[in-house]
């Protein structure tokens, strides 16, 4: 997809008044209310000012809302059109919201506080191409046959699983709900989408485009809400065969019990990261090293799974590695969201705004940054760890903070990136090719990058080991068993003792 043409920020301000914001669910296809009539507000985290009012559904809605795609499951409106009817609806949806990627990038901005460069650049071109490559999917998935004996032979075959609900995070709103509705809407399942309260908006407008597209009603149904209103009526609904949720691990958690307590539907968690990045002394180029580092760690305000956020670097490159980020991290403005020259935006909440703040000021030795401005901007920060211990290098942050902590070994180095609850993807840098598989064998964690940095691609799955991940994986064909069953159809050919046909 070529690159979006980027505004300047009057332009952009110009365009955000012009939006028409969402302020209805969409439930079977129409624009509703809460069945309670309650309503929540919606802000822009960069200035505080109210966006919309959206519907405060509840357990109401949700059974609404899974009667509703249930019923569409059952007469088959999506999941038995013929599989090239469903290629052009999904292929429709893509076109349109790239029609519409200017007013989705400014509604995404204002909503999450994302910076509008990123917005254009990165997350809705990704949407674009997720929903595209999960559309020409659909009619290029073949089953498979088996062999079990002379007089058998046996179908394998993928069956949608039905009706799905998908629990959205706020830090990528439009492409994790991409992530999740591709592979969804391509298997032929309805689905029941629940935003992040913060960041509902652009979800309810992609719900507007699949009805132009010509997904039907009770397809793409997205009830807009809080976790334990809507979420957790959503993980204990007995008629939900599947969740895919994306957030903490403690919500995550709960969605486990949630499937425990109800009807054991299937769980799909991808969760939290405390990602490593081990860099020996032996590291070509450390300029290369340091940009992805940057990137890594501060991309989307660090607001990201699987951000960097513990450089495990040798004691020997430790100093000129630190300096090379400093450098880079100076070009990245934080500021206006709307302002394209800006990388940083606001932290996404008050709460979460708070959450990261108290990494600071702990007393570990900052080495960059460490300060924050009005309005809930957190400035890209190094913290110097003396070991692996203390809590910026334990708990998920989820801001840009980078802690440092400084080895002699590989051995060392990958001992304290093994260690910690999460495995969902870590990176390592070092000119020997041998230890550099070792090391990315000996890492636990879902992805390893070597001599580089990547978010992965839509063609490669992504998810977690350990506390980051469960039950399957986003992207790529692996991400379609999310929402898909194997069942076996044994054939008998026996009758023949002669061997005649
Ligand atoms: N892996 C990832 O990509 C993400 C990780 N996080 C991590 O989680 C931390 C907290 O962020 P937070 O927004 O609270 O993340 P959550 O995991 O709480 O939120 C993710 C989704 O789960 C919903 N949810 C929240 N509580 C419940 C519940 N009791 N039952 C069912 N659903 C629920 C949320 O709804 P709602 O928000 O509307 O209440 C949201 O839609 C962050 O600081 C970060 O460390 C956060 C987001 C993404
Ligand atoms: C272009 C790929 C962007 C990947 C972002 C992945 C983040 C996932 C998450 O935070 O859950």
């Amino acid at each position: 997809m070529a690159m979006a043409e980027l505004l300047t920020t009057e332009q952009y301000k110009k365009l955000a008044k012009e939006l028409k914001f969402p302020s209805k669910s969409i439930i079977d296809g129409a624009p509703v209310s809460a069945a309670s009539g309650r309503t929540y507000s919606t802000y822009n985290p960069a200035t505080g000012e109210l966006l919309a009012q959206l519907p405060a559904c509840g357990a109401q809605d949700v059974d609404t809302a899974v009667a509703c795609a249930r019923s569409a499951w059952a007469d088959g409106r999506w999941a038995k059109r013929h599989p090239a009817d469903r290629k052009r609806a999904l292929l429709r949806l893509a076109d349109l919201i790239e029609q519409h990627a200017l007013d989705l990038s400014i509604l995404e901005s204002l909503d999450s506080g994302k910076t509008i460069f990123d917005c254009q650049t990165v997350d809705l071109p990704e949407t674009v191409n997720c929903l595209r490559w999960h559309a020409e999917a659909i009619d290029k998935i073949y089953d498979q046959v088996s062999p079990p004996s002379n007089d058998h032979i046996a179908l394998i075959v993928r069956e949608a699983i039905g009706v799905v609900g998908l629990v959205l995070p706020w830090n990528f709103p439009l492409l994790m709900l991409a992530w999740k509705i591709g592979p969804a809407l391509a298997a032929g399942c309805s689905l029941i989408v629940k935003p992040a309260e913060e960041t509902s908006l652009t979800a309810l407008r992609v719900a507007e485009l699949a009805l132009e597209a010509g997904i039907p009603p009770g397809i793409l149904n997205v009830v807009t809400g809080s976790g334990p209103e809507v979420g957790e009526p959503i993980g204990r609904h007995p008629d939900i065969d599947v969740v895919s949720f994306t957030g903490s691990t403690e919500t995550g958690r709960r969605f486990l019990k949630y499937a425990a307590e109800s009807n054991l539907k299937e769980v799909v968690l991808e969760m939290g990261g405390k990602n490593p990045c081990i860099v020996m002394d032996d590291a070509e180029d450390l300029d290369s090293v340091a940009s992805h580092v940057v990137n890594g760690a501060y991309w989307n305000m660090g607001e990201n799974c699987s951000a960097i956020s513990r450089l495990i670097v040798h004691a020997d490159v430790k100093q000129r590695l630190i300096e090379k980020i400093i450098a880079l991290a100076e070009s990245w403005h934080v500021g206006d969201p709307l302002d394209p020259r800006n990388r940083i935006g606001p932290l996404v909440s008050e709460e979460h705004f708070g959450k990261v703040q108290s990494y600071l000021g702990q007393g570990e030795r900052v080495l960059y940054g460490g300060t924050t401005s009005e309005g809930r901007f957190v400035h890209p920060t190094i913290l110097e760890l003396e070991h692996n211990r203390v809590r910026p290098a334990r708990e998920e942050i989820f801001g840009p903070i980078l802690s440092v902590i400084t080895v002699d070994s590989l051995q060392e180095a990958v001992e304290v990136a093994n260690d910690t609850d999460y495995g969902l993807a870590a990176s390592v840098f070092t000119a020997n090719g041998k230890r550099a598989l070792r090391a990315a064998r000996s890492l636990k964690a879902g992805t390893v990058t070597v001599n580089s940095f990547g978010e992965g691609d839509i063609t490669t799955p992504f998810g977690g080991f350990k506390q980051s991940g469960f039950g399957g994986r986003d992207n790529s064909l692996h991400a379609h068993d999310q929402y898909t069953q194997l069942k076996t159809i044994w054939l008998d050919l026996s009758g023949s003792e002669t061997g005649e046909l």
